[in-house]
């Protein structure tokens, strides 16, 4: 935990300040029964004096005030830092998520960075704010007011302070229990978050496949183990927090009969007895205490060490120490070269370590388009990602106008090469944020406006400016309010508003009908004519559209060429486009059936009559749609 310090070192004078005055607020409350003990033996005892208890009185009403005064700067110095403290935390934690490479984010789950930089992190701020600063105030007090419970009655102090013995056993054993707990509960947490995100993520799925139940069924058990653990979490405090009030209390039942005795032998003044029984009450309450905060912080250390976890995991992608710089090339597209790469995911169990690509070499022309063909599966996604790093080579080299791209920051080799994805990713903002996304941001604004526009137009992505707010409408999470083929217009206009060296596009067309296709190919071809253009082809009629085309096979490629000669020599080639063909035909007749039955439940709809079940009122109604 000494970890956070570098986190909360811009707040920790506040903080100690806060303890300071905390630990005032306790000691000016440990100096209550010192006047108690005064005034019984002065006045109330001896003299019988009025004006000596109404002074006491008066001094303890004083005490009382500062006591409060202080409580009330202890919050006041320690929350507004606190938050601050919470607020680095999460955004170096969303710093690292996104400088993280891909492989990375193969292996975690989204809930479980979502409750790490979320839930995980609130329990840090308030530890640190309330947990920390209460348990060093309240250890301080036990210490002072045991301390002052031996000066004022020796045997007493003594007998009080054996009691502590079986609390510090059982504290050890709270500490080593309830750290398991703790850490379970925040793991569970995490794994239920991640049900969640993805049965949201995927709910058309669930619904279209009537899913909902079994997803339910899911759900259910993994909330019913988080629940079991946080049972066990409390069972775990409830006990620590029993004995620490127990014992304190069945300690002083004793120090009260033993301190009756001896003060009627007078080894001990009944305002000692009284100062004693007094603190003792002051120093029980945070003994009390201590299980909470145990707990706290308990929580708190296994919230950090997952936050930790995070923030410590080296990317395996990097930034080299002296980075090289591309120099621009004369005709606008790079010369991209794949030299013996060998590609294995790190991932865990059967296949790990297998590799997918076992020697590519590859020379793609500048400014040439070049087509990837291959059967499914044989690691043409993988391929592409390689350029721009998303994933490092596992052995050989990607080389962009000679440089290695590993000699590269990742910003200016990604300023160089664009992709779009066959399933586009676009964000909870306008069109127009999500296409200039990959722009220079130093461009003057009437040139964005112009390069918007074009890249929409070569996109054929114009259907964006008659949506309800035109280019400015928010296009929901993940683009979800637009249609597939939409989706990956807008996202092949943000890699074209790159403006590239080299253009990668996994299949970007693919939810495109033919023609239109052809059409945003034609463009592509035209408006990029100096980029370096490699394409994953799913269709036949893409392949056709290339300079050039690339036959992956067995994790290399196995052959180079024009589309005509390779149909003419390559038999892999033509497995390779029969079985495009194939797949090309029954996605046709599949989309023709959908779309057949589409218009007949129109039909069936509109004379239909539908009933509703009201669960809740359990009575059914009739709707005529
Ligand atoms: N993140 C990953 N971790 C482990 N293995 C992966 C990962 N991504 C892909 N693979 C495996 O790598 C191989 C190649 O996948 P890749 O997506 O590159 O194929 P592809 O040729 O693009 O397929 P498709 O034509 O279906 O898009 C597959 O066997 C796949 O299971």
């Amino acid at each position: 935990m000494l970890r956070l310090v570098a986190w909360g070192r811009p707040a920790l004078p506040r903080i100690v300040l806060g303890g300071l005055t905390a630990l005032g607020a306790s000691l000016l409350a440990l100096a209550v029964p010192q006047v108690l003990r005064a005034v019984v033996n002065g006045p109330l005892l001896t003299s019988g004096s009025r004006t000596g208890v109404v002074e006491a009185a008066g001094l303890v009403l004083l005490l009382g005030a500062l006591e409060a005064f202080l409580v009330w700067c202890r919050r006041a110095l320690i929350l507004t830092p606190g938050t601050n403290v919470e607020l680095a935390m999460r955004r170096d934690l969303f710093r690292r998520l996104l400088d993280l490479p891909v492989e990375f984010h193969d292996r975690w789950s989204g809930g479980q960075l979502l409750s790490r930089s979320m839930s995980d992190l609130s329990t840090v701020r308030r530890w640190m704010v309330f947990g920390l600063v209460m348990l060093c105030v309240s250890a301080t007090t036990v210490v002072v007011g045991v301390g002052l419970m031996i000066a004022t009655a020796p045997v007493l102090g003594l007998v009080y302070l054996a009691g502590a013995v079986p609390m510090v056993w059982l504290g050890f054993r709270f500490r080593r229990d309830y750290r398991v707990v703790a850490r379970r509960a925040r793991d569970q947490a995490g794994d239920l978050a991640t049900t969640v995100e993805e049965s949201v993520h995927g709910i058309r799925v669930l619904k279209a496949f009537g899913r909902g139940e079994d997803a339910l069924g899911d759900f259910v058990r993994q909330a019913d183990a988080l629940r079991a653990t946080e049972v066990a979490k409390a069972r775990t405090q409830s006990r620590v927090t029993f004995a620490l009030g127990a014992i304190p209390e069945a300690v002083l039942a004793v120090s009260l009969a033993i301190g009756v005795v001896l003060a009627a032998r007078g080894d001990v003044s009944v305002g000692a007895l009284v100062a004693f029984f007094a603190t003792a009450a002051i120093v029980n309450a945070p003994v009390e205490r201590l299980g909470q905060l145990l707990a706290m912080t308990l929580d708190a250390r296994a919230a950090t060490e997952r936050f930790v976890q995070v923030i410590d995991t080296v990317p395996a992608v990097q930034d080299p120490d002296e980075p090289a710089r591309l120099s621009a090339p004369p005709g606008g597209g790079s010369l991209v070269e794949l030299a013996d790469v060998r590609f294995a995911h790190p991932g865990r169990g059967r296949d790990a370590g297998t590799e997918i690509l076992t020697g590519i070499d590859l020379r793609l022309e500048p400014g040439t388009t070049t087509a990837l063909v291959g059967l499914t599966g044989s690691g043409k996604t993988t391929l592409l990602q390689l350029v721009p790093r998303l994933y490092d080579v596992t052995a050989g080299a990607v080389r962009v106008d000679g440089v290695d791209v590993r000699d590269l920051t990742r910003a200016e080799l990604r300023a160089a090469v664009s992709v779009a994805f066959e399933d586009p990713i676009l964000f909870s903002a306008s069109v127009r944020e999500n296409v200039l996304m990959g722009a220079p941001d130093d461009l003057p604004p009437e040139q964005a406006e112009a390069l918007l526009q074009r890249s929409l137009d070569v996109a054929r992505a114009g259907f964006a400016r008659d949506l309800p707010d035109g280019l400015d409408t928010v296009i929901g999470e993940e683009g979800l309010s637009l249609s597939g083929g939409q989706r990956q217009r807008v996202a092949l206009a943000r890699a074209i508003a790159v403006r590239p060296r080299v253009l990668l596009l996994d299949d970007p067309l693919s939810a495109l009908d033919v023609t239109t296709e052809a059409e945003v190919t034609r463009r592509l071809r035209e408006e990029l004519a100096g980029t370096t253009t490699l394409v994953v082809a799913h269709r036949p009629s893409t392949v056709a559209l290339a300079d050039r085309v690339a036959v992956l096979e067995d994790g290399r490629i196995t052959a180079v060429g024009a589309h005509a000669d390779l149909l003419a020599t390559h038999a892999h080639y033509r497995y390779v486009l029969t079985a495009l063909e194939l797949e090309d035909t029954e996605r046709a007749a599949l989309e023709a059936e959908r779309r057949d039955r589409a218009a007949e439940r129109r039909e069936d709809e509109e004379s239909e009559v539908v009933e509703v079940a009201d669960e809740t009122a359990d009575e059914k109604l009739e709707v005529r749609r």
